[in-house]
């Protein structure tokens, strides 16, 4: 069992090349990929080589000193920085993290002393989300630890939804940190993960840093979750976000929706554990404003797996059959039990939401 994860996102010991985990190859690979290129950088956000809100943001945010190292023209960076924040629509924290770096570079002085300042500012949001995802696991732990209390000791039933786990995230996860500090509080937690069909990131990528960290697991289809939430076996579901608006609409992973309808129906508490950085802070209606990222069919059409030869990709609609891929959908703040973020547990509206972030909403 591990005891402290490797992180989906590193500088390489030469303190310039920036590596990630390759996603796609998980779990029968475990390969690191280096961006050396804004290409490549744009490519590996909207391949998903590298996956989930903070991973992403963090990707953009080192992408930015790609951009600066291979080009030397103020026009042309700004350019390749639009490029990279454009990469993938829906989650917020890209387009937050590039600017973020980008205003950095802009207030130092062209050359080295610029190029220092965009590693240092880049360098410092990976850290943030590392702390605020430890953070998110402490205030989540405290209400995992509620329900085991209420129920005698006994085992908490979480389901979470995609991957909203370090891989997600540099470290801890969103939605993942709350089990693994429960755990460390000496909680028995069980996850059912949601195999998160067209990607599979919940059978892929959940189940396998859940199985390496020792945290028992059981991998169900999409569409079991209403099934084990009428036979009482879910005590909490916890999903993580890709943009959720201050008003308290979550846009998540395509089938989020579904979930929380179902936790409404059986009275089962619908949490959404998020950083900071995925709130949007000027959206109010999530469903009219959130853009949605369509994503191509073929990932629809096709499965990926392995077999013991290695990557298999096999084909299981009709060859005239089209299919359509919306990647994400939107939850309405009515369907949320609460927000677990890093400044603690709020409900999801927006008065509560400004009383965690002042600084960002002025509460009316
Ligand atoms: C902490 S990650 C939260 C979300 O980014 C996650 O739940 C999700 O939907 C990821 O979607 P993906 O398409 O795999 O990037």
């Amino acid at each position: 069992m591990e005891t402290k994860p490797m992180r989906p996102i590193r500088l390489a010991q030469d303190g310039r090349t920036v590596e990630v985990i390759d996603q796609r190859q998980l779990p029968h690979r475990l390969e690191m990929l280096s961006l050396d290129t804004v290409a490549q950088v744009i490519e590996a956000i909207q391949q998903m080589v590298v996956r989930g809100a903070p991973l992403i943001g963090v990707t953009g945010a080192y992408g930015v000193l790609v951009a600066l190292r291979t080009t030397d023209d103020e026009a042309a960076f700004l350019e390749a920085c639009a490029q990279i924040k454009a990469a993938r629509p829906t989650a917020v924290n890209l387009a937050w993290a590039v600017d973020r770096v980008v205003a950095c570079a802009m207030a130092a002085p062209a050359g080295t002393a610029r190029q220092a300042a965009v590693l240092q500012e880049a360098g410092r949001i990976a850290e943030e989300e590392v702390d605020n995802c430890r953070r998110i696991g402490e205030h989540g732990a405290r209400i995992i630890a509620d329900i085991s209390r209420a129920k005698g000791g006994q085992t908490v039933h979480l389901l979470t939804h995609c991957n909203a786990g370090w891989l997600a995230c540099v470290e801890w996860g969103t939605a993942t940190a709350p089990v693994y500090v429960a755990r460390e509080m000496g909680i028995d937690v069980h996850v059912w993960v949601d195999e998160t069909r067209p990607l599979n990131q919940g059978a892929r990528l959940t189940a396998w840093e859940l199985g390496r960290a020792g945290v028992p697991h059981t991998v169900i289809t999409d569409n079991a979750g209403g099934h084990l939430m009428q036979r009482g076996m879910v005590d909490l579901v916890v999903v993580g976000t890709d943009r959720t608006t201050f008003t308290g609409d979550v846009a998540n992973k395509i089938g989020t929706y579904l979930k929380a309808l179902a936790a409404r129906d059986n009275g089962v508490p619908f949490y959404v554990a998020l950083p900071s950085s995925t709130f949007d802070w000027q959206l109010q209606d999530g469903l009219a404003d959130i853009p949605i990222e369509a994503r191509h069919a073929d990932e629809v059409h096709w499965v990926q797996g392995a077999t013991r030869d290695g990557p298999a990709r096999v084909r299981i609609t009709p060859a005239d059959s089209p299919a359509a891929n919306p990647a994400f959908d939107v939850t309405p703040a009515r369907l949320v039990t609460a927000f677990i973020t890093e400044r603690g547990v709020c409900k999801p509206d927006r008065a509560d939401i400004a009383a965690l972030f002042p600084e960002k909403v002025q509460n009316d």
